[in-house]
């Protein structure tokens, strides 16, 4: 292969993500991050081409507006010319508020994904020429196959989306003090943090997840960053669950977050790898459980635990299992290699992670080298560090790693039978939810076999990708049936009324966005500087109540009570789509119940659990009725707008009544 041609350069884009293993501080994490965007640029020209043909081909729904510039990169010029009508620079975005995300659209997001994944990572060549290392082992590239190579930029890819999106929640704190933000998912990340190392290479103006982006940030969407991270990586885990299996979150996804512009602190907010007491420190945080305890007092006011299928609310466990996506990189955060154990299973998103906690006599690495965080391998062919190791010869320095040793953090450990905790502890607890997930076959002996049924913990994850992607939202929209394309590109979302239905930031006033400078490298989230900040605290945030009554929207310290008050309009009542439970933060109207059309507290009727995940808030004076998995409530606004869609017919709209 010729060096600097494409193949090596497709090779390269693919294995930067695999480089330098030693100690390396921000300066040179940055330098490979910009290394990334160059080199990922080419695969996206290539990507482009794909989606373009993919298109003509009749595959899409919607045009797409790659084809307009005739596959040429990305122009921020020509954006800020506003001459390609719905598009608009990402740099005017910020504070960018969702206006609609149809269920056509969603999907489309899902297949954009999936196109991108298969061409960015399609072909793959191997060369031999930049691994030759004189100070390190080196090792033969012929142990790794095309199809291993193919498959590591594919998870790497997939991985880092669903990683964007928890990093972007994981720094939610609805109690901060401090006058900064609760952010949470708000499209913010501090991109100069180690912590946040390699997502720049993911989230750049070139790269192939923001053009995808770019694609429903104009009208009629006008899509935030943070709805379109969440989307993202939902379509993610759609896409790699297992056939038959499918992890389709549509129904429970929402729409409205508003684009924070800065977020500092954000990045010290977020768990470090090192200990079990950061999954405690940063979960119970943000409102999360940790463990199967139903007495917890963090958990949500429900009934039983029987509520959720019989599941314990292992939020943090629940959420860990997405380790078994993706890898981790030395050179970004110093933890080298997979969860999974093959490549090939790094592209699947299911309870293997859980499987591989229980099954491996897992032993401490990297335990004499203080430049890499110690974390867990375990002995076996080609699992060895030495054997995995292999660095450039032409005088690049970066390290090369081929192959992917199998590693667990401690703070995966945090939840693993493999330590001895107290009876009934948590982490104990938490133990037990990684068994229940894994699904041994026998209760005799945990280390396997396994069952083949991952419901367990796509329920118990679905829950709690949920509560952590809403979290310090109220009134997200669920998905529309349509968008109607009426909205000015010029416009803010959040500014116009008639495309703002009911979103609202739960935030206290005190905590609007500011408009300090931008933490992003790149200007796709920061806001040039004569741009005014759009705060929308909750008293001026267009509702779809015309008469300005009080809403029951959470604005200030929780209470002990729920706030129940409902949106009213005329003889139209609508239950608010989320109420606040004193120290446990805001909860989402599937807890509603209702009886005789009487709301009578969280969890009071349930739905059947076999058909049906949430149900609908009262809308219409009608009764709250349950609905159909993948299906979502209707949204009240078309209620209280008088224009309920089917007088209550169809179920999963309002007034069906099919409770279990
Ligand atoms: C205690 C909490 C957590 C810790 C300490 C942690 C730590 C890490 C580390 C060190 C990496 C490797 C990053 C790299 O080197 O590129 C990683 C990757 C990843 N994390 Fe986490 N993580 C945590 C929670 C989560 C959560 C809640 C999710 C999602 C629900 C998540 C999803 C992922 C995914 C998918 C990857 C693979 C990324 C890729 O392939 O690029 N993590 N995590």
């Amino acid at each position: 292969m010729r060096p600097g041609g494409d193949g090596h350069r497709q090779l390269t884009a693919t294995m930067s993500h695999f480089q330098q293993k030693s100690s390396i501080g921000i300066e040179t994490r940055h330098r490979l991050d910009r290394h990334h965007r160059a080199q990922q640029h080419h695969g996206f020209v290539q990507l482009r081409s794909t989606l373009v043909a993919h298109r003509h081909a009749g595959h899409r729904r919607r045009a797409l507006p790659f084809a307009r510039n005739g596959g040429e990169p990305p122009n921020d010029e020509v954006h800020s010319k506003g001459n390609l009508r719905g598009r608009r620079r990402l740099v005017d975005l910020n504070n960018a508020q969702t206006a609609c995300l149809s269920e056509d659209a969603y999907y489309a997001i899902e297949e954009d994904i999936r196109v991108a994944s298969e061409t960015l990572f399609a072909d793959f060549e191997l060369t031999t020429e930049v691994d030759v290392d004189p100070s390190r082992r080196v090792v033969e590239l012929a142990n790794v196959t095309i199809a291993d190579a193919s498959n590591i930029g594919k998870a790497h890819f997939f991985g880092g989306i669903v990683r964007l999106a928890a990093h972007d929640f994981m720094d939610y704190d609805p109690n901060d003090a401090s006058g900064g933000s609760q952010m949470g998912q708000d499209g913010c990340i501090d991109w100069e943090h180690p912590a946040n190392a390699g997502l720049p290479g993911l989230w750049c103006d070139d790269c192939a997840l923001t053009e995808i982006y770019n694609v429903y940030a104009g009208e009629p969407y006008f899509l935030s960053r943070a709805d379109f991270w969440v989307a993202a990586a939902n379509a993610v885990m759609h896409i790699t669950s297992p056939e038959g299996e499918k992890l389709d979150l549509a129904g429970t996804f929402r729409f409205g977050r508003v684009d924070a512009e800065t977020c500092e602190g954000s990045a010290l907010r977020l768990p470090e790898s090192g200990s079990c007491s950061e999954v405690e420190r940063v979960f119970p945080r943000m409102g999360l459980s940790w463990t199967g305890n139903c007495n917890d007092d963090r958990l949500p006011v429900i009934s039983t635990c029987a509520y959720l299928f019989d599941l314990p609310f292992a939020d943090a466990t629940a959420l860990l299992g997405a380790h078994s996506l993706g890898r981790g990189d030395a050179k970004f955060s110093g933890h080298h290699g997979i969860w999974a154990n093959s490549e090939a299973e790094s592209l699947v998103f299911d309870k293997r992670y859980y499987e591989e906690i229980l099954r491996r006599a897992w032993i401490p690495r990297n335990l004499d080298d203080d430049s890499i965080p110690q974390d867990w391998t375990w002995g076996g062919a080609g699992n060895d560090e030495d054997d995995a190791i292999a660095t450039r010869a032409d005088g690049g320095g970066d390290i090369v790693l081929n192959l992917s040793p199998r590693f667990m953090l401690n703070t995966d450990f945090s939840q693993s039978p493999c330590q001895t905790y107290e009876a009934g502890s948590e982490r104990d607890e938490a133990a037990q939810a990684v068994v229940r997930f894994a699904d041994p076959r026998s209760a005799v002996d945990i280390t396997g076999p396994f069952s083949n049924n991952n419901q367990p913990f796509f329920d118990a994850f679905a829950v709690a990708w949920e509560k952590a992607t809403t979290n310090g939202w109220t009134n997200l929209s669920t998905l529309s049936e349509a968008c109607v394309p009426d909205a000015s590109p010029s416009q803010s979302p959040s500014a116009n009324p008639t495309k703002n239905p009911s979103t609202k930031p739960s935030f206290p006033p005190t905590n609007e966005p500011s408009l300090g400078p931008s933490s992003s490298p790149t200007n796709h989230s920061s806001s040039p500087p004569s741009a005014k900040p759009v705060s929308v605290p909750p008293s001026t945030n267009p509702t779809n109540n015309p008469t300005n009554e009080p809403t029951s929207v959470p604005t200030a310290e929780p209470s002990r009570t729920l706030t129940l008050a409902p949106v009213s309009s005329g003889d139209c009542k609508d239950w608010p789509s989320t109420f606040a439970v004193a120290g446990k933060g805001d909860k989402d109207c599937q807890w509603v119940g209702t009886q005789d059309g009487t709301f009578v507290g969280p969890g009071s009727k349930k739905c059947k659990k076999a058909e049906f995940h949430q149900k609908c808030p009262e809308t219409c004076n009608m009764p709250c009725g349950c609905v159909p998995k993948n299906e979502a409530c209707s949204a009240n606004e078309d209620c209280c707008s008088g224009n309920c869609r089917d007088g209550g017919k169809k179920a999963g709209t309002c007034g069906n009544e099919l409770f279990g």
